[in-house]
């Protein structure tokens, strides 16, 4: 059984086939990017296995559980946690109060339980508190620890983003397009965070991305998506030297 498979996964928009059959699998511990042209199908694919979408046919499996049946607002709690091309974060809440929201999703006790503050309600709130600080500590964002988001620059924000998917604790992180905005300086940090989370954190990642110099960096394989297809799978090297990759990004 592997890790992670989506298997012979579709969706339409009307007449537009914005993802036909796509299969792959990726293993735990696995670094997997998935490029591809403007349109090509990446985000909606993303958007496939946390259930933003229905499939109009396929499968999405993580640790052999199917998800294509789960709510939307159930995905996280079956391991999968993600980030948006479009930072999607409370702009007047701090960065503390935004990575304690990342967590919301733990369980903490009945609602009894709750009302009363009883001591599995408090001890959850603990665990939380320190899942948190574990990321603050890991991304470095602990001289913004109260800032409020709307003031930080961009790249910022986008490491918080980054720590509000890894505070849910997932076993499965998928990121979409994190490079885009950064500059080099910022794309290269993210290399390293992005390895931390693989190696230190055994967390899997599945990334969605167009800066290649960050796919390169990071990623153990690459699936090169065109028209909602798969082109061709193999790592950085590989598909970069592929002449059909090559032409799809010429628009050959
Ligand atoms: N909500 C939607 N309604 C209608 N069509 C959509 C919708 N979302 C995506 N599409 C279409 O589906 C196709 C795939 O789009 P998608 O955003 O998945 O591509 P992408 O590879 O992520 O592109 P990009 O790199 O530009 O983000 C495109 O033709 C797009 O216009």
């Amino acid at each position: 059984m592997a890790f992670f498979e989506v298997d012979q996964l579709s969706l339409s928009f009307g007449g537009v086939r914005a993802v036909r059959d796509v299969s792959f699998e990726v293993a735990q511990g696995e670094v997997f990017a998935i490029i591809g042209p403007n349109g090509a199908g990446k985000t909606s694919v993303f958007n496939l296995i946390t259930r933003v979408f229905d499939a109009s046919a396929g499968s999405v499996r993580l640790l052999g559980r199917e998800i294509t049946g789960v709510a939307r607002h159930d995905v996280v709690r079956h391991g999968i946690a993600r980030t948006f091309q479009n930072i999607e974060l409370f702009e007047g809440a701090t960065v503390l109060d935004n990575l304690m929201l990342g967590r919301h999703c733990a369980p903490h006790g009945s609602l009894l339980a709750q009302l009363f503050d009883l001591p599995v309600v408090r001890r959850a709130e603990t665990a939380t508190r320190e899942v948190v600080e574990d990321v603050i500590a890991l991304l470095d964002l602990a001289p913004h620890r109260m800032s409020l988001v709307a003031g930080l620059p961009y790249g910022i924000r986008k490491i918080v983003e980054l720590g509000r998917a890894l505070v849910a604790g997932p076993k499965l992180l998928l990121l979409d397009e994190p490079a885009s905005g950064l500059n080099p300086e910022e794309t290269h940090e993210l290399a390293h965070w992005i390895r931390d989370i693989s190696d230190a954190l055994g967390i899997t990642v599945v990334m969605v991305e167009h800066d290649m110099s960050l796919v390169s960096a990071v990623a153990d394989r690459v699936l090169v998506m065109e028209q909602g297809q798969v082109l061709t799978s193999g790592t950085p090297a590989e598909v970069q030297s592929d002449p059909r990759v090559i032409a799809a990004y010429l628009g050959a």
